[in-house]
Parts: C-alpha cells; structure tokens; sequence
C-alpha cells in the first residue's frame, strides 16, 4: 500500500474508530445492543466436520466425532493427532471421510466454458447509470446460485488487511497462547469468548470491532439493492436485519498430505441470513452445489464472496436460495477464512416478507416460526447436523431424509414433525 492510500486508510481508520467509540445512537452503538460477536473462534463447531490443524507443530484441533456427533476433547485430539501425523500419512479413524469428499461430481475451473462464480460491482451498483443492470446480476447470483464474489467493494484496505494479519497470527500462535482464550462450553471447540465490542479481552480486538462495523454497513448496502431486485422498498428488507445479531467465525484449515481422505467442513447451508466471507489467503477449498455438482470457488484478491442464508431464503419466500456448500482440504497449503453470518427476522418471526409476497401476488412457501424457536436448533437434521429449511412443509424434510438417510426414519432426523 503507498504512502497516500496508507494516509487516507489511517484517517479512515481513526474516523471508524470515533464512530466505534462513538455516541449513543450511533451505528456502533446499535450494533453493541444488538449483536452477539463470538469472536474469535478457531474454528467452527458445526456439523460432524472435522478439521485438523496439524501444519506446523499442531496448533489446535476441534473435531465433532463422527460416529456419535460428541464434540471431542481438543486436548486429547492434539495428543493424538500430532502423535499420528508427526512422520506418517495415517489418519486417525475418526478423521477418515473419504465418502463425504468423494461425493458427488466436481466441476473443474477449465471443465465449463460458462462457470465462474457471479461478480457483483459495488462500483456499479452504486453509479445511478449502471445500477440496474448490476442489480439483475446480483438479482440472479442469488437465484441461480445462492453465492456471489463481490468486486470494488469500498471497504477500507487497511481494515480489511488488519483483520487478515491479526486472524493469520492467531492461528499462528503456540497452542499454549491459544488455549487461554479456549471455549469449553457446550462442547463447543475453538478459541475465544462471548464478546462486547468495547471490553473484549483480545489484543486484537480492534481490527474485529472495526472489520464488523464494516461487514454490517456492507450488509445493509446489499441488502438495500437486494430489495430492489426483488421489486419491494428498501426498508422492506433492510428492516430485518436492523439491529439483528452478527456472529464471526475464523476458520483455519490446515493442510493435510491426503486431502481426499479428511474433509474441511461437510456440506451445510448457513443458518442464519447472509454470510460474508473473506479469504485471508488464495488457498481453494470453498465448494459450491449446483445442478448436482459441486463447483469449486477460485479466490479472487479484493473481494468478499456472499452466500444467501436460510433465512434470507424464507424472507424472500424462496427466490434467493440459501445453498449447500462445503469445504475441502489442500495437501501443501493452509486456508483461513474470516465468515460473518448476519441475523434477521420480521418482529421476532422467520417468515416470508409481505411485501415479497404482494409484489408477487404469491402464497407463502415457508411456514412462519418465531426466531427464537428457529434459533434452538429445531431446524437442524438431528441425524446429520445439517441446518435445514423446515420451516418450509414437511415436503422438504422428507425429501432431506429419503435423499441423505435413506436408512432412517424421517423422525429421527425431525423429531419435530411427530405431532
Ligand atoms: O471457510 C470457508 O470457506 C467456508 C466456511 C463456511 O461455510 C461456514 O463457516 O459456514
Ligand atoms: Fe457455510
């Protein structure tokens, strides 16, 4: 970065740090209220994933075990796996997923003429001439794939690459640093702790405060042009994500000598609206399932990729699709990612707005449910751990369990739907 951007980038920083600091109204404010920042952690807890950090000298490991979905004690996994991997390519049995990995067809970057992953222009969408065109493409990102890289995004450089150097010396840390700042509850492995924007314990927690006052500005931009798209009035759809919950989740995957043995995060929607993720490196690794197969992300230098979540799927009665995606292991290099998953909900609800429906003239497709039933889990298949759209009809349950468990009863993947 040169001298004159490194200027403008450090105002712009001291500006962002008085408005996080700043007076009660503000958006900081608001935000502090409002969102519940889990940051950091090491990695996520979610599904039967396994993710190994066994690259240089074992740095941390969190693992859900596959067999019985109990989260494993990080300490004794660490034992394990810098025993096993310290000189042999053996992989613990637990960590062996061959099957998740190699399901399904993958598409190659060269494989389809057509295939790159939608670029949504910030610059675009804000210019009063070109915005309508950009609008439709972001329009039909989120309908054909649920995902889009998003290019001249005008978030501060400097923010960008602090969260980016503070996330990658975390992870990069002895075990012994990390494990001050572990998280025990819940079963629940990784690193960090409940966090208030202006008390958190981490030396770093400036580049976080900042970096998610960022993401939730970014957010709200989106979202306004997506309500656009869906032919409804801004507020419509900015509303629900006022004031709503932010969570962060840093990952880190190390690498590992038989990728296609161990598997990053197993396939998953996103639980909440929409998802940010920035990428700290230019390791692959994010897969995207589309028409059946899975369409591997090339990282792009300077963008954010966004991803349609459940909820934003329900709000928008099914137009924008919250889909499945996961994540592969590289042999040689590590991956880190920075995720924000932003809330929202319609007075509590989790329902399709109305105002979709009436610009539509369309009948709710998803059933409405209060957030906080939403949020304890009851929409997760209870077999796999998959977040899953069941507010819809049972339809969609069902046909979850005929094409995930075909072994299994419907019930006990959805206790719920037993009346
Ligand atoms: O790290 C990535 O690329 C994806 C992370 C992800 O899908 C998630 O945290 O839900
Ligand atoms: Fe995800």
């Amino acid at each position: 970065m040169g001298g004159g951007n490194g200027q403008k980038s450090r105002m712009a920083r001291e500006r962002n740090m008085e408005k996080a600091k700043g007076a009660k109204g503000s958006q900081l404010e608001t935000n502090k209220k409002a969102m519940n920042i889990q940051a950091p952690k090491g990695v996520t807890l979610c599904l039967n994933k396994v993710i190994l950090d066994i690259s240089t000298g074992c740095r941390g490991i969190q693992a859900m075990e596959a067999s019985n979905k109990k989260a494993v004690n990080r300490d004794a996994i660490t034992e394990e796996v810098a025993a096993a991997f310290a000189e042999s390519n053996v992989i613990p049995e637990r960590y062996y997923r061959p099957d998740e990995v190699n399901a399904g067809i993958v598409v190659g970057y060269d494989d389809d003429e057509a295939y790159e992953l939608p670029v949504v222009d910030m610059g675009r969408l804000l210019d009063p001439e070109l915005a309508g065109a950009e609008i439709a493409k972001l329009g039909s990102a989120c309908r054909d794939w649920g995902f889009f890289q998003l290019v001249s995004h005008g978030i501060d450089e400097q923010v960008v690459n602090e969260m980016k150097d503070s996330t990658a010396r975390f992870f990069s840390l002895p075990l012994e640093s990390k494990k001050t700042v572990a998280v025990r509850e819940n079963g629940i492995e990784g690193f960090g702790h409940h966090y208030s924007r202006v008390s958190g314990k981490l030396d770093w927690a400036e580049s976080v405060i900042l970096f998610s006052v960022e993401m939730t500005s970014l957010t709200m931009r989106i979202v306004g042009f997506m309500a656009a798209d869906l032919g409804v009035e801004q507020e419509a759809l900015v509303r629900a994500f006022r004031d709503s919950r932010q969570n962060m989740l840093l990952h880190h995957y190390p690498p590992c000598r038989l990728p296609d043995k161990v598997i990053g995060i197993t396939p998953h929607t996103d639980g909440l609206s929409l998802t940010v993720l920035l990428q700290v490196d230019d390791t692959p690794g994010l897969q995207i399932k589309k028409d059946g197969r899975w369409f591997p992300v090339r990282p792009r230098q300077g963008t954010f990729i966004i991803n349609v979540a459940n909820i934003l799927e329900v709000l928008t009665n099914g137009a924008y699709r919250s889909v499945e995606h996961r994540v592969l292991i590289h042999a040689r290099k590590s991956r880190t990612t920075v995720v924000m998953f932003h809330d929202a909900h319609i007075d509590g609800m989790v329902q399709p707005i109305q105002e979709v429906l009436k610009h539509n003239g369309a009948e709710a497709r998803y059933r409405s449910i209060e957030k906080l039933e939403y949020m304890k889990g009851h929409f997760s298949c209870k077999v796999c751990m998959q977040t899953f759209m069941c507010t819809t009809s049972e339809v969609k349950c069902r046909e979850h369990a005929e094409a995930k468990h075909p072994k299994t009863d419907v019930y006990q993947c959805f206790p719920q739907l037993k009346k």
